[in-house]
């Protein structure tokens, strides 16, 4: 199958062309840059000379709609809200890794967002692609909202306990981190080496875009409108992100009966790995790869529970989760291109 991707010099991109290279039904027919188009792909990056030999082209809709089945944005908030109708009109199947189709509320996605939201008609035809809640539904999406990097990691930490009721649904507090690819690839102040080396941030407090994403999804688990303290920060290293969740449990469990629901509930899901007792999952461990592991502790003194959850962030948090949801959309097997161990160390 042939398809293209947008946005083709950032991080999303380079790393959806990495899965993609040996994905056995796939063809990258399209690279598209705004900035660089007429460029070798591999002048931008030399780590892909002679493995990815495309030149880069500017976006022409029409003639985009008639070469390729399925498109890949991996482009900025407020940018393929504007494309993607379009595409989708003249049959085109699109994967969004921005969030402009994620949330179904206009004014949260006026406040978080600072523009107006994609028209109606198409934020309903789109499909939030979280893959091991909403397999159904993606199978037949013509628009894929792929989820944010924190809410993947948060909420594959939650909704077991959401929905099996065992945590009261109004204590949800989230300390999460991140590795600075989170912030892409163009330079700000806040990623500038000499501010991110031996430092270690929160950041964007009470305001962050992924607090509706991750109220939005877990109330439709829970059935009931929550609300969640979501508190980022920015660690000086490349990829990961570690969300840590703390809860009321609602009666007294020991961590291997929460462990035992957690591991049924992933059961027919072969990227979210639940620890065994004792056992905490560090972000190297999933380092590359698109796992979500998952460690539990029950704190019986205090009748919290302690819930860990680590992905990274431009595989399971962005283009690994986007291969995942086409391998669903074109009834391939999930692990289809993705099936690789985490680098380690
Ligand atoms: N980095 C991460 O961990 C995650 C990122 N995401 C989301 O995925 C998307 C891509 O992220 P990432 O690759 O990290 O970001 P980058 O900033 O690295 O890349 C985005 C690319 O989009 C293109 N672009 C920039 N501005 C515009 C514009 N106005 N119109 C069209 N294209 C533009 C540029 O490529 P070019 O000039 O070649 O077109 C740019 O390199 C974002 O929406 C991001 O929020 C989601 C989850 C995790
Ligand atoms: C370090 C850093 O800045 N991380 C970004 C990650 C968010 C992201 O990529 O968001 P979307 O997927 O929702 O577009 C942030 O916190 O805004």
């Amino acid at each position: 199958m042939d398809v293209a991707i947008i946005g083709g010099t950032g991080y999303g991109a380079v790393e959806l062309l990495r899965f993609l290279h040996n994905h056995p039904h796939v063809n990258i027919k399209k690279v598209i840059s705004h900035s660089n188009s007429g460029r070798d792909l591999a002048d931008v990056y030399p780590h892909l000379t002679e493995v990815a030999d495309i030149q880069m082209s500017a976006l022409e809709v029409d003639t985009l709609a008639e070469e390729v089945e399925l498109v890949f944005f991996a482009t900025p908030s407020n940018v393929s809200k504007n494309v993607i109708p379009s595409l989708v009109e003249k049959g085109v199947r699109c994967i969004d890794l921005s969030g402009d189709f994620r949330l179904r509320d206009g004014d949260k996605y006026q406040e978080y967002y600072g523009e107006e939201m994609a028209s109606q008609q198409y934020i309903d035809k789109a499909v939030y692609g979280l893959p091991e809640i909403n397999k159904e539904s993606i199978k037949e999406a013509s628009i894929l909202a792929n989820p944010g990097c924190y809410p993947t990691a948060t909420a594959l930490g939650l909704i077991p306990a959401v929905e099996q009721g065992i945590i009261d649904k109004k204590s949800i507090i989230i300390d999460a981190k991140t590795g600075v690819s989170g912030a892409g690839r163009s330079l700000s102040l806040n990623v500038h080496f000499s501010e991110m080396n031996e430092n270690f941030k929160a950041y964007k407090i009470g305001v962050h875009k992924h607090i509706p994403e991750i109220e939005q999804m877990i109330s439709e688990r829970a059935e009931e409108e929550l609300q969640v303290i979501f508190t980022p920060h920015i660690v000086p290293m490349t990829r990961g992100i570690m969300s840590t969740i703390y809860v009321d449990l609602n009666d007294q469990y020991s961590t291997k009966q929460l462990l035992d629901i957690y591991q049924s509930y992933y059961k027919d899901h072969p990227f979210v790995r639940v620890r065994p007792e004792g056992v905490i999952p560090a972000t190297k461990e999933v380092y590359g790869s698109n796992y979500c592991d998952i460690g539990l502790y029950a704190d019986e003194r205090t009748g919290k529970l302690i819930i860990v959850s680590v992905i990274d962030n431009l595989v399971k948090g962005a283009s690994g989760q986007a291969i995942q949801n086409m391998n669903i959309m074109y009834g391939w097997d999930e692990m289809t291109g993705l099936d690789q161990l985490p680098i380690f160390p």
